[in-house]
């Protein structure tokens, strides 16, 4: 199993994914700054990885505190900004701050090395929770494919984007160990291109069937009659099935439509917002448009040219066949009453 993050002698240590797959490194990080700044760079990511990240980084924040302990609340409030400030869309990042501030206020009273030991513990009880919600919803979401199930994702909804096992790929993971899988096609995913780096690797080193396409490449491969499915991660989803997930989902979600093929959604429910009704108000992250400029550091255009770089999509609940959770499958009206 791949380790994307995990605690060691006072410090987190991360998997860089933006050298992937060229080179396996780790990165540790002693202070919370430079966990910040990791999810910031994508170093780490996907969604719920980016939530169990600010997890640790506040645990580590006060577990380093060295202030006096009358200053320790204005200090994790300004943590707790550095963290929320890093990206906006995936709402696991925000639901996982809450989770750390319910800790850090039950525990007022206490004195600093308390608070950062409960922090810590909560953090790691997150990662647990993780594993295990990603293996009940592949074990949900596997029931859903035939057998020599084709699968088509985009971006990296696994291992590596989450404590383990993955969403969309632990739907895919658990389907293989029924034998159920003929191929996954990964779509690269531009610009940062998760799909071609971090899902190709991951699969292969699980030996499971994938091919890579380039993501305009799609509507031919479903137009051939050589997919099952798509099956795919998210960032925010709103309690109507509006789902925010990596720029190019929406375009999987229309053209699946088109060709009649199901377009499941996998995802925690610390990924559902419910206090959206909609996706319009899903805040979506506009990237650095060096992004799309350039590709692994070179320029591929006009250097000078203007850019638009949205990083996230809203895919409409009426395109979303089910959406696969821990608790099970959801379908419309998928989180309203
Ligand atoms: C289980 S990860 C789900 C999503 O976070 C994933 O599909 C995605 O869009 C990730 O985007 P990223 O920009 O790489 O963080």
């Amino acid at each position: 199993m791949i380790d994307a993050i995990y605690w060691e002698n006072e410090a987190v240590v991360i998997l860089d994914q933006n050298k992937l797959p060229g080179r396996v490194e780790y990165i540790r990080c002693e202070e919370h700054h430079a966990l910040a700044h990791a999810i910031r760079i994508l170093q780490v990511r996907g969604a719920p990885l980016i939530g169990v990240t600010a997890a640790y980084g506040l645990a580590l924040a006060v577990i380093k505190y060295r202030g006096s302990r009358s200053d320790l609340k204005a200090y994790y409030d300004e943590a707790e900004q550095l963290f929320a400030s890093t990206r906006p869309t995936a709402v696991n990042l925000f639901w996982a701050i809450t989770r750390m501030r319910g800790v850090f206020d039950r525990l007022a009273d206490q004195d600093v090395e308390q608070i950062g030991a409960a922090l810590l513990n909560e953090a790691q009880a997150m990662f647990v929770e993780d594993q295990n919600i990603n293996i009940s919803i592949g074990n949900y979401g596997q029931t859903l494919l035939p057998k020599n199930a084709r699968v088509l994702t985009i971006c990296n909804a696994g291992a590596l984007a989450t404590c383990g096992y993955g969403t969309a790929l632990g739907v895919i993971r658990s389907a293989q160990q029924q034998g159920k899988i003929s191929q996954v096609w990964a779509c690269e995913t531009r610009p940062v291109l998760q799909g071609a780096r971090l899902t190709v690797w991951e699969l292969m080193q699980d030996n499971i069937p994938v091919k890579l396409i380039t993501d305009s490449m799609a509507a031919y491969v479903m137009g051939q009659k050589e997919l099952d499915a798509v099956i795919v991660g998210a960032d925010r989803i709103a309690a109507n099935g509006d789902t925010a997930n990596k720029i190019g989902t929406y375009g999987l979600a229309v053209l699946a439509a088109y060709h009649q093929i199901p377009f499941y959604v996998a995802a925690p429910m610390s990924t559902v917002d419910l206090s959206i009704s909609s996706g319009e108000q899903i805040p979506i992250e506009e990237r650095n448009h060096d992004e799309v400029r350039r590709m692994r550091g070179e320029y591929i255009t006009v250097p000078e040219v203007e850019v638009f770089n949205p990083a996230f999509d809203v895919t409409p609940q009426a395109l979303i066949k089910a959406i696969i959770t821990e608790k099970g499958i959801v379908t419309p009206p998928f989180f309203t009453k």
